[in-house]
């Protein structure tokens, strides 16, 4: 073990101890820090990494696993380099256990594929395409709006609530069809937590990193069974879609579904027409639109959750979030400028992601010998970003646990480093949704304001922050949701 790490330990460019740059994690058992994580919870895992980023007091953490030396970054300044760097674009070894959910779609493919993907793919989320979803979310929003009041209780569970709006706003965005119109809706969601559960027994096992061994020893019957059942729904649906973007082609249909309703653009079209031109296959679609809604979903709704309890605990940030949609006009007539101009509401979400980014870190592999921020880190090392802790930095946001919307006030933000706030990663490889979940988030949150006076029930205090594929909390969040006489 030991000769192994020998010849895979980092070094000082300039020759100078690396204590000078880096915090070096001292391991838990002979074997370096390979162990570390072991019978860690959850909950635990987020606890330690916490404890090891503050322990190294703003400097990286350095830390070694079985011949892979992992530098973790927690700084704005040390995450220049990475973020500007046009080669630490592939992904680690722990992003491939998605592999066989998300194939080689945009989140996990690298090289030249990614490239071709990433171009393909972009104008999918151009504005003018963002402004045909706005009335899916709106919808949406409504039948939101709709269950709550006929719920019989004013206390809700916000996670609850988030992912039922994300998931059925995502799947009809990006495959045109309502939840609704679909069998199996229901056991698809429920899957897509199991699917996480099982990933994150893998996580904390390395033993489960190695393919051969999860399928001997893991769940991985279960977790097939699993990824049938939601590489199935979304196949059902990209071949009916095929078959009717076939029709189409031929002029042999309408632009209407089979109830005469004219058929809105969803993301799928886009990959249907790069398929007639021979840019993707029907692999590469399926690995694509499961990127999209496992990237949309999660994700958003967890952001969305956080949102309504910080607005619930801040009454007066809620006031000021009404006070600028008071003049907006009849709900179901608003467009994409209308949200646009929601200034604070979007200062909100931004707040809430820089407190609880919902991808807390993210991950890059080296792929050759990579010189940063003064290492010389071997080949097939591994680099993290702390998106968490760079959010929290004292130095960029002061009193950095508390909630401050205004800190997003263009006039707080012009002299603050590029990369103090990153929850939508920053650089080649950034989020592509993140204009799509910012209008889809005002949207939703403009109707619940409109709606519902949101009180609150969770402290702060109360909750537990916890690593699952996206930043979660061991206990529930429930607020209570006063009707609004109107
Ligand atoms: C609040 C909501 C969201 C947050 C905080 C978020 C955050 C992120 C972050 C941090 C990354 C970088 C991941 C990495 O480097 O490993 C990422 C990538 C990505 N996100 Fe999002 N995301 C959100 C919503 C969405 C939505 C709604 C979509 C799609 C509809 C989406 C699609 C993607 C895709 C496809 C990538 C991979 C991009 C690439 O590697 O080229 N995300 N997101």
């Amino acid at each position: 073990y030991y000769v192994l790490c020998i010849c895979k330990r980092v070094k000082t460019e300039d020759g100078s101890p690396l204590g000078n740059k880096v915090y070096e994690l001292p391991g838990t058992t002979i074997f370096g820090n390979t162990f570390d994580f072991k019978d860690l919870t959850p909950a635990g895992l987020f606890k330690f990494v916490r404890d090891c980023n503050n322990r190294s007091q703003g400097k990286s953490v350095l830390s070694y696993y079985p011949v892979t030396p992992l530098y973790s970054i927690v700084k704005a300044e040390d995450a220049v380099e990475f973020f500007q760097s046009t080669e630490l674009l592939q992904k680690p070894i722990f992003y491939q256990l998605l592999q066989d959910f998300l194939g080689d779609g945009l989140l996990l493919s690298s090289d030249r594929k990614w490239m071709h993907r990433r171009k393909m793919l972009t104008p999918a989320y151009h504005f003018n395409i963002l402004r045909e979803f706005t009335t899916t979310f709106k919808e949406e929003s409504i039948r939101l709006v709709k269950r709550l009041d006929s719920m019989p209780t004013d206390v809700v569970e916000v996670h609850e609530i988030s992912k039922e709006f994300a998931l059925n706003s995502i799947i009809e965005t990006a495959l045109g069809v309502k939840l609704d119109d679909i069998t199996g809706s229901a056991e698809y969601r429920q899957t897509i937590n199991q699917i996480e559960d099982i990933f994150l027994e893998r996580i904390f096992n390395m033993l489960f990193y190695f393919n051969g061994l999860f399928r001997l020893f893991g769940k991985y019957e279960k977790y097939k069974r699993h990824l049938n059942i939601v590489h199935e729904f979304s196949n059902n649906i990209i071949q009916k879609k095929k078959e009717e973007y076939r029709q189409k082609q031929k002029g042999a249909t309408e632009d209407v579904d089979e109830f005469g309703k004219k058929n809105r653009y969803a993301m799928l079209d886009t990959l249907l027409a790069e398929e007639a031109k021979g840019n993707i296959d029907h692999q590469g679609i399926c690995d694509e639109v499961n990127t999209f809604m496992f990237e949309g979903f999660d994700t958003t709704s967890t952001c969305l959750a956080f949102t309504i309890m910080n607005l619930a605990l801040h009454p007066e940030a809620q006031a000021k979030c009404r006070e600028e949609i008071s003049n907006l006009g009849e709900f179901t007539s608003l467009t994409v400028m209308d949200f646009n101009k929601l200034m604070y509401l979007e200062c909100v979400l931004k707040e809430t992601l820089r407190l609880y980014p919902s991808v807390p870190f993210i991950s890059r592999k080296c792929s050759t010998e990579t010189r940063i921020n003064g290492l010389i880190l071997p080949a097939n090392s591994q680099i993290d970003v702390h998106i968490f802790d760079i959010n929290r930095d004292p130095k960029h946001f002061p009193d950095p646990s508390a909630f401050k919307p205004e800190r997003y006030f263009p006039e707080n933000t012009v002299k603050r480093h590029p990369f103090a706030s990153v929850a939508f990663s920053a650089g080649a490889r950034n989020c592509i949704g993140q204009k799509f979940a910012l209008l889809e988030m005002k949207v939703v949150m403009v109707s619940l304001l409109l709606n519902y006076e949101i009180l609150p029930i969770t402290k702060v205090e109360d909750l537990n922050l916890e690593y699952g594929i996206i930043l979660r909390t061991s206990e529930k969040i429930h607020v209570k949701l006063r009707k609004i006489a109107k």
